[in-house]
């Protein structure tokens, strides 16, 4: 049976990257992305954002929607301090089985909980089933059309405080135009947004933080 585009993906970090050195596996697959096959990945000049982000709130607890092949799960857990942890979900199994190869190949998988299953069913599950109190960040990466559902479901799950920071993919392509139209007329959220390119590509794309006032 042929491989899948992500299968060939993780072959080539396994070939190339240094198993243990997540900048490694962040250039492999940025290499491999660029110059061999087209991938979803946050990709590195929006990925600078999503570190600079990172390294600026140092969360505790991180969530991520959309795991896809790893790549941004292993960009946030490198930058995470010690006892800091990252909870990922992703819905495709297939993506999810690439992923944890990735994680561990990485060497980060001490750091990453990684859930399958749809975001609506896993975030009402977080504080009970995942042992999560509130979340410090939150890297929005799935399903456009559910940016809006799972923002007002995070509030309602009372997993944002104070201070709690989301912060969404590909608010140009392909587009959250009713999350942005949400999120920046909420008076609950302090928006600011990223003017970026889509992933190796020339495209314009943005990414929109977006902090909880409580
Ligand atoms: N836990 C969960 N719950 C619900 N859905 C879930 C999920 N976990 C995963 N999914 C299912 C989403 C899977 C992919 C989401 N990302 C995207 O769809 C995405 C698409 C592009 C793109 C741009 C231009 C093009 F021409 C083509 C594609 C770029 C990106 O950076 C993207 O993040
Ligand atoms: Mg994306």
């Amino acid at each position: 049976m042929n491989q899948s585009k992500e299968q060939r993906i993780l072959n080539f970090v396994l070939q190339n990257a240094v198993r243990g050195d997540p900048c490694s596996v962040i250039d492999a697959i940025d290499t491999y992305c660029s110059q061999k096959e087209w991938a979803m990945n946050v990709g590195n000049e929006k990925g600078l954002i999503l570190d600079k982000t990172v390294e600026e709130i140092n969360p505790s607890v991180a969530l991520e929607l959309g795991t896809y092949c790893g790549y941004s799960a292993v960009r946030i857990a490198r930058l995470l301090k010690a006892g800091a942890r990252l909870l990922t979900v992703e819905f495709n199994p297939e993506f999810a089985a690439i992923a944890k190869q990735m994680i561990e190949f990485a060497g980060v998988q001490d750091k990453v909980t990684l859930i399958e299953g749809p975001s609506e069913e896993i975030i009402p599950q977080l504080k009970k089933k995942y042992e999560v109190d509130t979340l410090d960040f939150v890297f929005v990466d799935h399903w456009k059309d559910r940016y809006t559902p799972d923002t007002i479901l995070l509030q309602e799950c009372s997993l944002l405080r104070k201070g709690s920071v989301l912060l969404a993919d590909n608010i140009i392509v392909p587009g959250a135009p009713e999350f942005v139209n949400y999120i920046r007329n909420n008076p609950r959220f302090q928006c600011t947004n990223y003017p970026s390119h889509l992933e190796y590509m020339k495209v314009q794309d943005a990414m929109e933080k977006a902090v909880f006032l409580g």
